[in-house]
């Protein structure tokens, strides 16, 4: 993979053909796609008495940047785990490129090409930016976790992996941090390491979880440039968000969910004045999406616990 600018202003050739996939589609939750990377059929999760995901039916368009969005506790992280194996579905079948992935273990999932991101954990704070890119590469290999952090049992395999960590940090502009420790990174960085992380698996689909939470408004462009990128890289994203200015700004089209299922869909732009995305959001007894005042004071409060944590993990 090679260091790439960003997406040009404008529209780009995928993206026209992104919106072109989109243009005629129904409205309607679970309307079929003329290219499905992902076909999802009937999942079901319960917690106890709970139902968290109930989808029907729903489908992302290859080479699409697809929004996942909905209330607070609609579902939507529990979906995502769903699919990339991290959590067992109670029923329900779904398909990567045809291939069918229920029940497959999240390794095997991500080697087969789809891969989400994880927010750093303090486990993974406390290892450099370089061992987190080797953790991610090594979800290809289905090797046990800390294997790729000994160096015997990683060495017939670190050329090719360094170069590629090398490439990515080059390409998200953290080269230089190589040797510095994951917590020791801006929250707008360790979005940016999260990300570099799911590409050493080189996926056809990336799930990305909020990809804005914590970021400093600072950085918001270069961060929706990156993942701009990879849609201009061939890959598919999917992604949830909570804040809809980057909603807006990035996505082709738009999945709602709401107490489980998917309620709605629809593109970016009118997404948010569907009565039935009104209803789930006023009906969960929660505001419309932030509004930019309240996202600031969102994003520092998130930027101050972050420094609180480091400060916290540096005085240990
Ligand atoms: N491990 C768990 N055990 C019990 N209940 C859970 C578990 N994980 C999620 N839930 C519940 O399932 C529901 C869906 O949660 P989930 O986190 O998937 O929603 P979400 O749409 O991602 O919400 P948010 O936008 O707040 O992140 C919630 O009611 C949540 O409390």
């Amino acid at each position: 993979m090679h260091a790439e600018t960003h997406a040009q202003a404008g529209t780009s050739e995928r993206k026209a053909a992104a919106l072109a996939a989109f243009k005629d589609l129904a409205r309607d939750p679970g309307v079929p796609k003329p290219d499905p990377i992902l076909v999802v059929d009937n999942v079901v999760r319960r917690f106890g008495g709970l139902t968290a995901v109930e989808v029907g039916h729903v489908e992302v368009q290859r080479g699409s940047i697809t929004a996942l969005i909905g209330p607070n506790g609609a579902g939507k992280t529990t979906f995502f785990n769903q699919l990339t194996g991290f959590d067992t579905a109670d029923s329900g079948s779904w398909t990567f490129n045809g291939r069918a992935m229920n029940g497959v273990p999240a390794h095997k999932v991500a080697r087969s090409g789809m891969v989400r991101t994880f927010q750093l954990t303090k486990a993974l704070s406390k290892l450099t930016v370089m061992e987190n890119m080797r953790l991610g590469a090594q979800q290809q290999k289905g090797e046990n976790f800390f294997r790729a952090l000994v160096p015997s049992l990683w060495r017939g395999q670190e050329d090719e992996i360094t170069e590629r960590a090398e490439d990515l940090l080059t390409r998200f502009k953290l080269d230089a941090k190589r040797d510095d420790f994951a917590g020791s990174l801006s929250g707008g960085q360790r979005k940016l390491l999260e990300m570099a992380r799911a590409l050493m698996v080189q996926p056809e689909l990336v799930m990305l979880d909020e990809p804005m939470a914590g970021v400093n408004p600072a950085l918001t462009q270069s961060l929706l440039g990156h993942v701009k990128d990879l849609r201009e890289q061939g890959m598919t994203v999917l992604f949830v968000e909570h804040d809809m200015d980057m909603v807006r700004d990035i996505s082709d089209w738009v999945i709602v969910m709401a107490q489980g299922a998917v309620i709605a869909e629809g593109p970016p732009g009118t997404i948010m004045s569907d009565e039935r995305v009104i209803d789930a959001y006023l009906g969960a007894h929660h505001d419309a999406p932030l509004s930019e005042s309240e996202l600031t004071a969102q994003l520092h409060e998130a930027e101050a616990a972050l420094e609180a944590e480091i400060e916290e993990e540096t005085q240990k």
